[in-house]
C-alpha cells in the first residue's frame, strides 16, 4: 500500500482486499448459497402444509417425510457452509489485519519528522491498534454480513412476490417506515462514529503520554493533572457512546414494533386471501415466516451498516493520517551520488518556517567544506536545530536549496541520503535488544567483528567487554540499564559503523562528569575524523575539536570564524556566551583565545 494508494478510505480498502479477492469472491458465493438455502425453508414449509398434510392424514406419510428430509438437508448444508464461510472470512480478516498493521506501521516509521512532531504517540498508537482492528473487522465480518443480510432482504421480497404479489405489496408497504428509519439512523450515526474515533484516539493519547515520561511525572507529582486530563477525554468518549446507545435503542425498539405490525398486516391480508381462495394456507404460513426473515435481514443490514460506518470512519482516519504529510516527498527520479563522497554541504539562500508566515531560518548561505568540523552556537530558539534538520532533510526549505556534494537533497533517494548524512540527536536513542543489535542498527549486514571494530574505535569496547554478557547484554527499554555516557558511546559506535560523509550532532545538554566527557570527546574526535561535521554545541569545551564556529541568532549566521579569532574579537555573541559559560566578567577573557580542553 503506497501513500498514493491511501488517498481515500475506499481506495485503501480496495488495495487491502486485492490480494484476497479470489478467496473473498468464493466466500461470498458460499454466502449466496447459504441465503438461498435459508430462503428455501419457508417455501418448503408452504409445500409441506399444502401438499403433505392431507396425504399424511390419509396415512401417506411419504410426502411429509420428503419435505422433512429436504428441510433437514437444507439445514445441514446451511450449517456446513456457514462454518466454512465463517472460518474462511475469519482467516481473510486475520490476514488483512496483519497486512494493514505491518503496512501502517511501516508507513508511520517513514513519515517525515514534521508529522511525528505534530502528532502524539498516543494518537499514532490508536491508529495502529483500535483503528486497524476496526478496519479489519470490515473484512472479517461486516462485508459478508452486509452481503448476506442484503441478499436476504432482496431474496425474501422476491420470494414473497412470487408467492402472492398482493400480500407481498402490502407487506413491503408496511416496512417502508422501517426503511426510512434505517436510512435516518445510518445518516445520523456517520458523524458520531467519526467523533467516536477521535475520542478513542484522545483517550489513548492521554493514557500513553505520561507513561512515556514516568520519571518526570513522578518527580513533579503531576499524576493528578494527568488523571484529570484522562478523565476529561474518557468522559467525552462516554458521552458519545451514550449518544450511540440511545440512537440504537430507539432504533431497535422501533424495528421490533414494525416487525410485529408487518406480521399483523401479513396475517390479516393473507387470511382474507386464503378465505377468498386466492392463497393456499401453506403460502400464508410462508409469508409469516418470510416477514420474520425480512425484519431479521433489515436488523442485520442496519447493524452491519453501522459497523461499516465505524470501519469507514477508522479507514478515513488512517488514510488522512498517512496522506496528510508530504513535507519531504521522495524524488521519482533520484540522482545517484558520485562516489567517493566528498561531504560538501552547501545551503544557498535557504529560508524556512514551520508554519505559514513564520521564518525560523532566513536567507541562510553556508558552505561546510569536506572534512570540516563546525559548531553552531546561539541562544535558545535561535534556529540551530532547525538548520540541522534542514541539512538532514527532515524538512525542505521554503525557499533556497540544500546541496550535498552539489546535488540538491530533494534529488537524492532517501536511502542514499540517510547513509550519507547521520544526525545524532540529544536522546542517543537505544532500542530494546542487545548492545550489538543497537550498534548494528545503522548497518544490519555488519559482522560481529565490524561491530566490535566500531565500538573499539569510539572507545566503547572496554565498558561493553566488562559487562557479564558483553555485546549480548540486553539494554532494556531505551537503554535504561546503561549510563547516559555509555548510551552516547553506543550511539557513536552506531554512527561510526554507518560511515557517513556528514555527521550532525546535537550535543547532549545534560552535564556529564569530567572523565566521561573526556572519553566522549575522544570518541567524537575519532567519529568525526575525515567527515564533515556540524555540532550544535551546548558546551564551550566541545569547541576544541572544531575548526569553525557559527553563531546563530534569529535563524541567521551573525558570526562565522575560528574559535580563537572569535574569542579574540572580545565582543559579540560568542564572547558573551563564553563569559556566561565561565562566569567571567567582561574584559577578562584570555586574550590568546585559548580553550580549556578537557
Ligand atoms: N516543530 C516545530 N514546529 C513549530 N515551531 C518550531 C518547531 N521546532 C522549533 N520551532 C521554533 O523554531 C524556532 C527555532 O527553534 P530551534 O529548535 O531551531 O532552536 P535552537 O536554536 O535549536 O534552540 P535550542 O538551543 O533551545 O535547542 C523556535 O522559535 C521554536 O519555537
Amino acid at each position: 500500500m503506497s501513500r498514493a494508494q491511501t488517498s481515500s478510505p475506499v481506495r485503501m480498502l480496495v488495495a487491502l482486499a486485492r490480494p484476497y479477492r479470489r478467496s473473498l469472491a468464493l466466500l461470498l458465493l458460499v454466502s449466496v448459497v447459504v441465503v438461498a438455502l435459508q430462503l428455501a425453508g419457508p417455501r418448503l414449509v408452504a409445500v409441506g402444509i399444502d401438499a403433505a398434510v392431507r396425504p399424511a392424514s390419509r396415512g401417506d406419510y411419504w410426502p411429509l417425510a420428503e419435505i422433512a428430509l429436504a428441510l433437514l438437508a437444507a439445514g445441514a448444508l446451511t450449517w456446513v457452509l456457514t462454518v466454512v464461510s465463517r472460518r474462511g472470512i475469519g482467516r481473510v480478516g486475520e490476514a488483512v489485519t496483519y497486512d494493514l498493521r505491518c503496512k501502517v506501521d511501516g508507513e508511520f516509521a517513514r513519515l517525515p519528522i514534521a508529522y511525528h512532531e505534530r502528532w502524539s504517540t498516543g494518537l499514532i498508537i490508536s491508529r495502529l491498534t483500535a483503528d486497524v482492528d476496526t478496519v479489519s473487522d470490515l473484512f472479517a465480518n461486516v462485508l459478508s454480513g452486509l452481503l448476506t443480510s442484503t441478499l436476504m432482504c432482496l431474496g425474501v421480497v422476491a420470494a414473497m412476490l412470487l408467492l402472492d404479489p398482493i400480500v407481498a405489496g402490502v407487506v413491503i408497504a408496511s416496512i417502508l417506515p422501517a426503511l426510512v428509519l434505517t436510512t435516518w439512523r445510518v445518516r445520523r450515526m456517520a458523524p458520531t462514529r467519526i467523533a467516536e474515533r477521535d475520542a478513542i484516539a484522545q483517550v489513548t493519547a492521554d493514557a500513553v503520554e505520561p507513561l512515556g515520561a514516568v520519571a518526570v511525572v513522578q518527580s513533579l507529582g503531576t499524576e493528578p493533572w494527568h488523571a484529570h486530563e484522562f478523565g476529561r477525554s474518557s468522559e467525552r468518549l462516554q458521552k458519545i457512546s451514550r449518544r450511540i446507545v440511545a440512537t440504537m435503542s430507539t432504533y431497535y425498539g422501533t424495528i421490533e414494533a414494525a416487525t410485529q405490525l408487518a406480521g399483523i398486516v401479513a396475517l390479516t391480508v393473507g387470511a382474507l386471501r386464503v378465505m377468498s381462495g386466492s392463497l393456499p394456507l401453506g403460502a400464508l404460513a410462508a409469508f409469516i415466516l418470510y416477514v420474520g426473515m425480512l425484519f431479521g435481514g433489515l436488523r442485520s443490514t442496519s447493524f452491519v451498516l453501522d459497523s461499516m460506518l465505524t470501519a469507514f470512519a477508522a479507514a478515513r482516519k488512517i488514510a488522512d493520517f498517512l496522506d496528510g504529510e508530504q513535507s519531504v516527498p521522495e524524488s521519482s527520479d533520484p540522482i545517484a551520488p558520485p562516489l567517493p563522497l566528498r561531504g560538501e554541504v552547501r545551503l544557498c539562500a535557504v529560508s524556512f518556517g514551520y508554519q505559514e508566515g513564520s521564518r525560523e531560518v532566513a536567507d541562510l548561505d553556508l558552505v561546510l567544506r569536506p572534512g570540516e568540523v563546525a559548531a553552531m552556537l546561539g541562544s535558545t530558539g535561535a534556529g540551530k536545530s532547525t538548520i540541522a534538520k534542514l541539512i538532514a532533510r527532515f524538512y525542505d526549505p521554503t525557499s533556497g536549496r540544500v546541496l550535498l556534494d552539489g546535488i540538491d537533497l530533494k534529488d537524492l533517494a532517501e536511502v542514499d541520503l540517510r547513509s550519507m548524512v547521520v544526525l545524532l540527536t540529544q536522546e542517543m536513542f537505544l532500542f530494546s535488544g542487545t548492545i550489538a543489535d543497537n550498534i548494528r542498527l545503522s548497518r544490519p549486514d555488519a559482522t560481529d567483528q565490524e561491530v566490535t571494530v566500531a565500538a573499539t574505535a569510539v572507545g566503547a569496547h572496554p565498558f561493553i567487554a566488562a559487562l557479564p554478557e558483553g555485546y549480548a547484554t540486553h539494554v532494556h527499554q531505551r537503554g535504561t540499564r546503561l549510563s547516559a555516557g555509555q548510551r552516547q558511546l553506543i550511539a557513536f559506535a552506531r554512527a561510526f559503523l554507518a560511515d557517513p560523509a556528514v555527521v550532525i550532532l546535537d550535543e547532549a545538554t545534560a552535564s556529564l562528569d569530567i572523565p566521561t566527557e573526556r572519553t566522549l570527546h575522544q570518541a567524537l574526535r575519532t567519529l568525526l575524523s575525515g567527515r564533515t561535521a556540524l555540532i550544535i554545541a551546548h558546551r564551550l569545551s566541545s569547541l576544541d575539536i572544531t575548526d569553525r564556529v557559527l553563531v546563530i541568532e534569529g535563524g541567521r549566521i551573525i558570526d562565522d570564524d575560528t574559535p580563537a579569532r572569535l574569542l579574540a574579537k572580545g565582543a559579540g555573541a560568542f564572547a558573551a556566551l563564553y563569559r556566561d559559560a565561565h562566569g567571567q566578567p567582561r574584559g577578562t577573557e584570555d586574550p590568546a583565545g585559548t580553550w580549556m580542553p578537557l
